[in-house]
């Protein structure tokens, strides 16, 4: 489960994010909506560690912020980061090791074929495209087998198999039990794979909206409906 109680993130008089709180129960794809500027990044960014912030986060009932929580939370960033000098193959052999990760060397390779990385595992990390990182990036992330996994806009630079593949990840994540939580733009990639909506707008969130409320609703019609009415 991850639980985000009244976050609040100020960049000097920016207040970027004010008062947040949602949840994402275990077993469900959450996925994080609004226009440019709407504070999703800071929610995402807070989530995995890398800002200050006031409020509370919780994975697996443990603040965000401990080893414990650290141990059990993948994160894939919309920019990948790649060490330089590290193959395809050390990448994801270097965070096996970091986080004493129990995937088997056949799931690895698995992983690889998946994200068609098998003929590059020993490319190194500056000799990469901007999707290729993607994937090895998303494989970085599925290889400690997360219990609650964020993609930040997964779906940017990815191939049509990856964007398949990794749907269908998404979806294996959630029937394992795994809490996913996916900020995106791309309302057409999300609209077969979501159990929660938060729309964002101003720092806020202006609505939460389970699959069942939205019932049969086109996702587009649900937050173009939110976003208008808002700006009314
Ligand atoms: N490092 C920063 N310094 C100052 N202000 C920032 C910084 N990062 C974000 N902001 C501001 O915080 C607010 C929320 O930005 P954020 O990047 O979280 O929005 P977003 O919803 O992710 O937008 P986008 O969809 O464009 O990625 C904006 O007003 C933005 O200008």
């Amino acid at each position: 489960m991850l639980e985000i109680q009244n976050l609040t993130k100020r960049y000097k008089k920016t207040l970027a994010v004010d008062q947040v709180s949602f949840v994402v129960p275990d077993g469900q794809v959450g996925i994080l909506l609004g226009p440019n500027g709407a504070g999703k990044s800071t929610i995402i960014k807070s989530i995995a560690g890398l800002l200050r912030y006031e409020g509370g986060i919780g994975i697996q009932g443990m603040q965000a912020k401990s080893l414990e929580a650290k141990k059990i939370f993948g994160y894939v960033p919309e920019i990948p980061a790649m060490f330089d000098a590290l193959t395809v193959r050390e990448h994801v052999e270097y965070i096996r090791r970091a986080y004493s990760a129990s995937i088997t060397d056949e799931e690895v390779a698995a992983l690889f074929e998946r994200y068609e990385l098998d003929d590059k595992l020993d490319k190194l990390g500056n000799e990469l495209s901007k999707g290729m990182m993607q994937k090895v990036s998303i494989c970085c992330a599925l290889a400690i087998k997360p219990k609650v996994i964020l993609f930040d806009e997964p779906m940017v630079g990815l191939d049509p198999k990856a964007i398949k593949e990794l749907k269908e990840t998404i979806l294996e994540l959630r029937d394992s039990g795994t809490t996913v939580l996916v900020s995106t733009h791309m309302l057409e990639m999300v609209k077969d794979l979501w159990d929660v909506m938060f729309v964002m707008d101003k720092g806020k969130i202006i609505a939460s909206l389970t699959k069942e409320e939205a019932a049969d609703r086109d996702i587009e019609e649900l937050f173009f409906g939110i976003t208008e009415r808002e700006g009314d």
